[in-house]
């Protein structure tokens, strides 16, 4: 769907010829994120380089008629950042600043295309942390991650992004600049509409600029990685870990995860032994009583059987690649056109919901490579379907359809998400009640229309209007 030349016009004046394309490169570029379901058909990108163009771009979008899709680093996996109906995308390319470091409240201001990579290392420069961090890190803006709120691998200490989103400015829907929370801790002054923003997927406004909080540096991390016979004790030995250590990660993953990083990384195993399932889990080890007690309960979990084999990283090149096991495997596994599930239920339902989603997984996929890995600290497991190779794409995903009914039934069963942290967008929009009610989809969408009442914003993400 072309613009008129009139808007496209419009669209020069406010960014400058060379900020906006429409060439087929371009469009076939920043229409898509990184899921493949979709054929990219924006009408033209454009990329601003300040919040007033932002602003005005919006009410452009208002005026002439226009959806707008935000656009960070397109590492997205449910086709949030997806433009296949004719919209502008707007790119935070160039928005890519860390404007102000405030010692004394540990904070920094950023624009909204800062590269998760580029925060973290800032802070490492100041002496300090921005906890967040997942294998996209290099990719993905600061933007996009606000606006799924992300997640990744160390959310069982530290939270998912909005724990650490202090303000943010943003231009709403209807093109009005709001400061939300201006960067305080202690704001209590009704409506926290920064939340709001949080996990909106933009499709109440566009975060333009965020302060994110910053934590101490962790010391002296330890990684272990531990062979277990079968899913029951990951989680026996996740209960007694935490129990007794302060755990900075937890996750898990399955012996075809690391059949297929291995093979394709070159990276060791992490032990002799092949094990069904393993947990690999990182603490701070502050003083050596730490890592004793670590060692104690290692042992105790071996004698009750619910360890195998373990692996304690002895340096950080064989930590590195301890983590690489866990975190290459989505990379790893993207050419078997996997189909994702990113599910999440509360930690201590997280037993009886996962023999429930085996049963129907060995049943309805006898034939597919299943593979079975997440976040399963925080009761998250991203489930992947990989296609057969002599399998037809349409067939596979029809196929695929019809058992995440009986998947996001079980969700509902154990009341929990269909999203745990890659956010809706368009995979996973008709799901979406089997999480939230028809009801308080209705708040959601009387929310929107207060924003965003021309249904400017990334429509046709998270819910349909009508
Ligand atoms: O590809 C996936 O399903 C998960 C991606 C990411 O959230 C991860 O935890 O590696
Ligand atoms: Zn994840």
């Amino acid at each position: 769907m072309a613009l008129a030349a009139a808007t496209l016009q419009a669209l020069v004046n406010i960014v400058g010829e060379s900020r906006v394309r429409v060439d087929e490169q371009s469009l076939a570029t920043w229409g898509v994120d990184w899921t493949k379901m979709y054929t990219p058909a924006p009408s033209a990108i454009v990329f601003p380089s300040s919040i007033e163009q932002v602003q005005a771009v919006v009410r452009l979008a208002n005026e002439a008629g226009f959806a707008i899709v935000p656009s960070g680093g397109r590492t997205g996996l449910s086709a949030g950042a997806v433009a296949a109906n004719g919209e502008v995308v707007v790119s935070f390319d160039y928005l890519n600043k860390i404007t102000e470091f405030i010692a004394e409240d540990r904070a920094v201001r950023i624009q909204a295309g800062v590269v998760t990579e580029q925060l973290q290392n800032f802070a490492e420069e100041k002496g300090l942390y921005y906890p967040v961090d997942f294998a996209s890190a290099g990719s993905s803006q600061l933007g996009g991650n606000i606006g799924t709120n992300a997640g990744g691998i160390k959310v069982i200490k530290y939270g998912m992004t909005r724990n650490w989103v202090l303000g943010l400015k943003v231009v709403t829907g209807k093109g009005d600049i709001l400061e939300l929370n201006k960067d305080m801790i202690k704001n209590a002054t009704g409506y926290d509409l920064r939340h709001l923003f949080i996990g909106a997927e933009g499709t109440l406004g566009l975060v333009v600029e965020a302060t994110m909080k910053l934590d101490r540096a962790p010391r002296n991390l330890q990684v272990m990685v531990l062979g277990t016979p079968d899913f029951p004790s990951v989680m026996n030995v996740l209960r007694e870990f935490q129990a007794r250590l302060d755990l900075t990660a937890f996750e898990f993953f399955s012996e075809l995860s690391v059949q297929i990083v291995t093979a394709h990384s070159g990276i060791p195993r992490p032990f002799e032994s092949a094990t069904p399932f393993y947990a690999l889990l990182e603490f701070e080890a502050l003083s050596e009583a730490m890592s004793d007690e670590a060692m104690t309960i290692f042992e105790h979990c071996v004698e009750q059987g619910w360890v195998v084999d373990g692996v304690l990283g002895q340096s950080e090149t064989q930590a590195k690649n301890l983590w690489r096991l866990r975190e290459d495997i989505s990379e790893t596994i993207a050419p078997f056109t996997p189909y994702k599930n990113d599910i999440s239920v509360m930690i201590a339902r997280v037993p009886a919901f996962i023999a429930d989603i085996d049963t129907i997984v060995s049943s309805q996929y006898p034939d597919f490579r299943v593979v079975w890995f997440g976040h399963i600290g925080d009761g998250n497991l991203h489930l992947n379907i990989l296609k057969p190779d002599a399998m037809e794409k349409a067939d596979f995903f029809a196929k695929c359809k019809e058992v995440n009914v009986q998947v996001f039934e079980t969700v509902q069963k154990y009341n929990g998400s269909v999203s745990a942290e890659h956010g809706v967008g368009m995979t996973k929009k008709a799901y979406l009640t089997y999480t939230r009610s028809p009801v308080e989809i209705e708040y959601l969408r009387a929310i929107k229309q207060v924003f965003d009442p021309n249904g400017v914003m990334n429509p046709g993400k998270i819910f349909d209007l009508a």
